[in-house]
C-alpha cells in the first residue's frame, strides 16, 4: 500500500467542535489528512496508541511575553516554547514587550524574528506595539505580518532605555484610527493610569506595602474606567478591540455589552484570575503578583459565572516572567507578571472541566479556535479538522499529579502553581506531526517551529 500518511494518531478522544468522538487521526505533511473511525493504513505507517488520552487541538496562547531580544536571562524562545509545548500548547502569539527594543518599529521587528529564528519548538506569531510617538510605524508593521498591535493604559514596567510605554489618550484614540484603517485588532491591557498610579504613591509614601495594600491600588473600578474609555473610542474610531486579561466579572458585562451594541471587541481572562485569589496572593508572596491583581474568592465566583454563561472569548497565559531574584522582598518593588503559561491548559480542564462540567468543547473554543480566529490563523490552527495542521495536546484526564519545580521548563523555575494538585496531565504535544514533547522524555524533537503570518491583508500564510 502507498504511504498515505506519516503517522496515525489511533483511537483518541478527539476534541471536535460539535463534541467529543473516538477516531483515528493520519497525518500527511505536517497537516491533519484524514479522520475517521477505522482508517485504512499500511502495516509500515508510525502510530501512537492514544487509546486512554483525550486528544485536543493545541492551545493557541495569544498572549506570552518571552523577553528576546535582550532580555532572554528572564526568558527566551527556547526555554518558554518548551514549557508551553510540555503544557499542550503548540502556537503562541509573542507581545511586543518586554525585550528590548521593543516590537514597535519594523527595525525592532527583525531583532525579534532573528531572536526567534530556529529557537522555537513549536509555531509563534508576533504582536506589534502601539505606543506614544510611533503612530507613523504601524503600517509597516502590519505590511510584515504582526497580527495585530497591544497597547498598554497603564504602565507597562520593565527595564531597559527604549522600554515600552503606555498610551496617552490622544495616542490610543489617533492609534485607533490608524489601526481600523489597517484592519487589525488592537489589544489593549485596560487599567486606568491615573487611579493605580496615585493610588500606589499613596499606599506606599503611608508605608502600605503588602499584598492586599498592592491589590488596593488596582480596583476593578480602575479596569473598569479604562474598558469603557476604550470602548467609547473603538465606537467613534471603528477600531476592533481585544481586552487583555480582564479580571473582574464587571469587565467582561461592559464588553458583552458593547458587542450587543455591535462593536467588534474580545475578551480575553487567565487561568490565574481563576484559579487564584487575593488570598493565595497572600500567601504565596510576588510569585503571584500580576496586574491586574488577584482578586477576591467572590469576584472569582463572578468571573467563573461569567464563562459558564459562555461570555468569554479568549483564555491565555499572560505569562510574564521574570528572574526568580525579582519576585522577592517588596511587594511594590516585585516583578508584575506571573510565570504560568506550562499549565494554562491544565488549568482550565482541572478547574474547568473536571471541577465544573464545562465542556472540554467550550474550553477548547476559549483555548484555541477563538484567538486562531481572532488573529487570522483559522483554520489552518485552532481545530482538529481535515486540512489544518496537525497540532495536538495528548491528555490523560485521570491521571493525577502535584507540580513540581523540576517539573517546570522555563529559564527561572518558579510558578504560583507550585504544590498544586492537578487531576489531569498534558501527556504528548504534536506540532504539525512531529512530537515535540513526551511525558517523561520532556523535549523530543528540534526547534522546528515556524513564524505564522495572519490570512489578513493579503500577505499570510497561516489561513490556508
Ligand atoms: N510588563 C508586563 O509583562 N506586564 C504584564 N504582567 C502582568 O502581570 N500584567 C501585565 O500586563
Ligand atoms: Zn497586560
Amino acid at each position: 500500500m502507498d504511504k498515505q500518511f506519516d503517522l496515525v494518531i489511533r483511537k483518541g478522544t478527539v476534541v471536535l467542535e460539535e463534541g467529543l468522538k473516538q477516531l483515528d487521526i493520519g497525518i500527511l505533511g505536517g497537516k491533519i489528512a484524514a479522520l475517521g473511525e477505522n482508517l485504512l493504513y499500511s502495516e509500515h505507517t508510525p502510530v501512537y496508541e492514544a487509546e486512554h488520552l483525550h486528544v485536543l487541538p493545541g492551545m493557541v496562547d495569544a498572549h506570552v511575553h518571552f523577553n528576546e531580544p535582550a532580555l532572554g536571562h528572564w526568558e527566551g524562545f527556547v526555554t518558554g516554547s518548551a514549557a508551553l509545548a510540555a503544557g499542550g500548547c503548540t502556537t503562541y502569539i509573542d507581545m511586543p514587550l518586554n525585550g528590548v527594543p521593543p516590537t514597535v518599529r519594523l527595525s525592532a521587528l527583525e531583532r525579534k524574528l532573528e531572536a526567534a529564528e530556529g529557537q522555537s519548538l513549536i509555531d509563534y506569531a508576533l504582536w506589534g506595539g502601539l505606543v506614544p510617538g510611533n503612530i507613523e510605524n504601524l503600517q509597516e508593521l502590519a505590511e510584515a505580518g504582526v497580527i495585530g498591535f497591544k497597547a498598554f493604559m497603564s504602565c507597562p514596567g520593565g527595564e531597559g532605555e527604549d522600554i515600552f510605554a503606555e498610551v496617552d489618550d490622544h495616542t490610543l484614540f489617533k492609534g485607533m484610527q490608524e489601526i481600523a484603517r489597517l484592519g487589525l485588532v488592537l489589544a489593549l491591557h485596560a487599567e486606568s493610569e491615573e487611579i493605580v498610579s496615585k493610588r500606589a504613591a499613596k499606599a506606599q509614601e503611608e508605608g502600605r506595602r503588602g499584598a492586599l495594600d498592592f491589590v488596593d491600588t488596582r480596583p476593578i473600578a480602575a479596569e473598569l474606567e479604562a474598558v469603557n474609555r476604550a470602548l467609547y473610542y473603538a465606537e467613534q474610531t471603528g477600531c476592533k478591540l481585544h481586552f487583555v486579561h480582564i479580571s473582574s466579572a464587571e469587565g467582561v458585562k461592559a464588553i458583552t455589552e458593547a458587542k450587543a451594541k455591535g462593536l467588534d471587541v474580545t475578551v480575553e481572562t487567565c487561568p490565574h484570575y481563576l484559579a487564584l485569589t487575593n488570598e493565595d496572593l497572600v500567601q504565596l508572596g510576588p510569585v503571584a503578583k500580576c496586574a491586574p491583581p488577584l482578586r477576591t474568592a467572590g469576584d472569582q465566583d463572578r468571573l467563573w459565572a461569567e464563562l459558564l454563561a459562555g461570555r468569554l472569548d479568549i483564555l491565555a497565559s499572560d505569562h510574564s516572567p521574570c528572574p526568580t531574584s525579582m519576585k522577592q522582598g517588596d511587594f511594590f518593588e516585585a516583578w508584575g507578571g506571573i510565570s504560568g503559561a506550562q499549565s494554562s491548559m491544565e488549568l482550565m480542564l482541572d478547574e474547568g472541566h473536571l471541577r465544573r462540567n464545562v465542556p472540554l468543547p467550550e474550553l477548547s473554543r476559549m483555548l484555541s479556535l477563538e484567538p486562531a480566529k481572532r488573529f487570522g490563523l483559522y483554520p489552518r490552527k485552532g481545530v482538529i479538522a481535515v486540512g489544518a495542521d496537525a497540532d495536538f495536546a495528548l491528555v490523560d484526564m485521570n491521571m493525577s499529579y502535584t507540580l513540581q519545580t523540576n517539573d517546570l521548563f522555563y529559564r527561572h523555575k518558579h510558578s504560583p502553581y507550585v504544590g498544586r494538585t492537578f487531576g489531569c496531565r498534558v501527556m504528548a504535544t504534536f506540532n504539525r506531526g512531529s512530537r515535540v514533547y513526551e511525558l517523561g522524555e520532556g523535549v523530543v524533537s528540534h526547534a522546528g517551529g515556524t513564524w505564522l503570518r495572519p490570512a489578513v491583508n493579503g500577505g499570510g500564510e497561516a489561513g490556508g
